[in-house]
């Protein structure tokens, strides 16, 4: 899978040390208020179940699946609900958790839907920020890298469904996706 690689971009222990720091900030932030911790499927996956055990306090999780991107690596600007919370958000501090914030398109539909839900609070923190891609105003409440307009795998993030295992992140040769 390395060969399908144009560049190595983050590496699994820059990845590792940087969530250990976003976990220290979530648990200074939400000490006390039982957040309710929501993974954006699939990509969130991974940080999800990373980031949560770097975190020391108590929350609760559950999952959203959301899709806009299909087998593309242009969003469809069309956020489709393919699994709801289990859980209700009224009166409840939640942060969501992503993989990556491109359009924007994808948090700005969750935070609104949230915010309709009466939720208490909302906030996001996302491991990739590609601030270039954007097509709605957005800022991470919490970021952990910021990267270049391209478009990158790995650690939760696909192509076509693959690359999701993979435990760093990079960028894909333009021939792997035009091919
Ligand atoms: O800011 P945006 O342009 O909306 O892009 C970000 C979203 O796109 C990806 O999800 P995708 O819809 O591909 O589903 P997946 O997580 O199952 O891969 C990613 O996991 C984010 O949820
Ligand atoms: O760069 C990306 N890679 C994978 N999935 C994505 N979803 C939005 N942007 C990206």
């Amino acid at each position: 899978m390395k060969n399908d690689m144009k560049e190595i971009l983050l590496t699994e222990e820059q990845i590792q040390q940087k969530i250990k720091e976003l976990g220290q900030a979530i648990t200074k932030e939400y000490e006390g208020r039982f957040p309710l911790v929501v993974g954006v499927l699939k990509g969130a996956l991974p940080f999800m179940a990373d980031l949560i055990k770097a975190v020391d306090t108590h929350l609760e999780i559950d999952f959203m699946d959301v899709s806009s991107y299909g087998k593309s690596t242009v969003s469809s600007g069309e956020v489709k609900i393919v699994k709801d919370l289990d859980t209700k958000v009224e009166g409840r501090d939640v942060l969501i958790v992503e993989d990556i914030i491109d359009s924007g398109l994808t948090l700005s539909y969750l935070i609104e839907l949230f915010k309709y839900r009466k939720a208490k609070s909302v906030k996001v923190v996302t491991l990739l920020d590609k601030p270039e891609g954007r097509k709605v105003d957005l800022v991470p409440d919490m970021t952990g890298f910021v990267v270049p307009d391209e478009f990158v795998v790995g650690y939760g993030l696909d192509f076509a469904e693959r690359y999701r295992n993979l435990p760093y992140v990079g960028i894909l040769k333009p021939e792997v996706y035009e091919g």
